[in-house]
């Protein structure tokens, strides 16, 4: 993805949400602006209810907002289907919650593999390859049936036969090549945030601190341009929650993948380079001394 850095990696413009159910609505915010940079750290804060898990929904695209556009790497989220909307997400985006949503039954390696194997585009040509098939056996067959020669019928289930095979054969090496690359790339990041001893365990078999490195290397493994983290340290205790947020300013320093994360916990908010304050539905940038 592109670290441009004159392009915002996330700009959100006017930004309304208002909760309907029924005849009850809740506004959450109205006109909420934000613009993060490549490779820029911002913690949002606000009371409990203010409206910073929402905000993370609309800005990682699971959510619809009521009013106003998000962009995410220069692309307007309402002006994508919803299939080019997850693969921008999967692309550009990486997240991070309280808990760590890991697979149980998989282990650390084969977790972060998860989002590169579903990144590629699958190399089996589809409907058109299918399309031209039938269209070629049709057409030898009206041409065998009117010159009585049968040779065109068996010369194009000759050939698509052929086809078939190389497509099986091109899809068996390109999905082997991609279990390769994916295994490899997920070894490299499970290394970074110090897993590199523990890629074969499964998540009830690592420690608190050690699960929610794999979901910060999960979340890192496409070297998206942003991480959208919900309280990622919320369910820790405070030595191994410092040491996580220490690993995602490294991770951040070293890859340049920008930042945003809800946080209660001032003093790890205060580590960030900007610090902003939800309140009543917009979002106003705290000073230092404030924090
Ligand atoms: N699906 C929903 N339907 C109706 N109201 C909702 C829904 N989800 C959230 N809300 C309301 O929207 C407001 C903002 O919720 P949100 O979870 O974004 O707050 P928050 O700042 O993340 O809170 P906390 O810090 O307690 O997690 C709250 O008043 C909540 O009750």
């Amino acid at each position: 993805m592109s670290k441009n850095p004159m392009e915002s990696v996330i700009r959100a413009e006017g930004l309304g949400k208002t909760y309907a159910e029924g005849k009850m609505h809740t506004p959450v915010f109205d006109g909420l602006d934000l613009d993060v940079k490549p490779g820029e750290t911002v913690a949002i804060v606000g009371a409990s209810g203010a409206g910073k898990s929402t905000l993370l929904h609309l800005l990682g695209g699971l959510d619809i907002p009521t009013a106003g556009e998000v962009y995410v790497a220069g692309h307007r989220m309402s002006a994508l289907s919803d299939t080019e909307r997850g693969r921008l997400r999967n692309r550009s985006l990486g997240f991070v919650y309280q808990f760590h949503h890991l697979l149980p039954e998989f282990t650390a390696l084969e977790n972060v593999m998860m989002p590169v194997m579903l990144d590629e585009k699958s190399p089996v040509p589809g409907r058109r390859w299918v399309a031209t098939s039938i269209a070629t056996v049709c057409f030898a067959t009206l041409a065998s049936v009117r010159t009585g020669h049968w040779i065109f019928l068996w010369l194009a289930l000759g050939l698509w036969l052929a086809g078939l095979l190389g497509v099986g054969v091109i899809s068996y090496w390109s999905g082997r090549k991609k279990v390769v690359a994916a295994r490899q790339r997920a070894t490299e990041i499970l290394e970074a945030v110090g897993l590199g001893h523990r890629v074969h365990h499964k998540p009830g078999e690592l420690s608190g601190g050690e699960r929610q490195r794999a979901a910060v290397a999960r979340a890192l493994v496409n070297n998206p341009a942003c991480i959208l983290g919900d309280e990622p340290t919320g369910n820790l205790d405070d030595k191994t929650a410092g040491t996580v947020f220490e690993l995602m300013l490294a991770l951040n320093r070293r890859y340049q993948t920008s930042l945003v994360l809800v946080t209660h916990d001032r003093s790890l908010a205060r580590k960030l380079d900007r610090v902003l304050e939800l309140r009543e539905g917009r979002l106003h940038q705290l000073e230092r001394s404030e924090v």
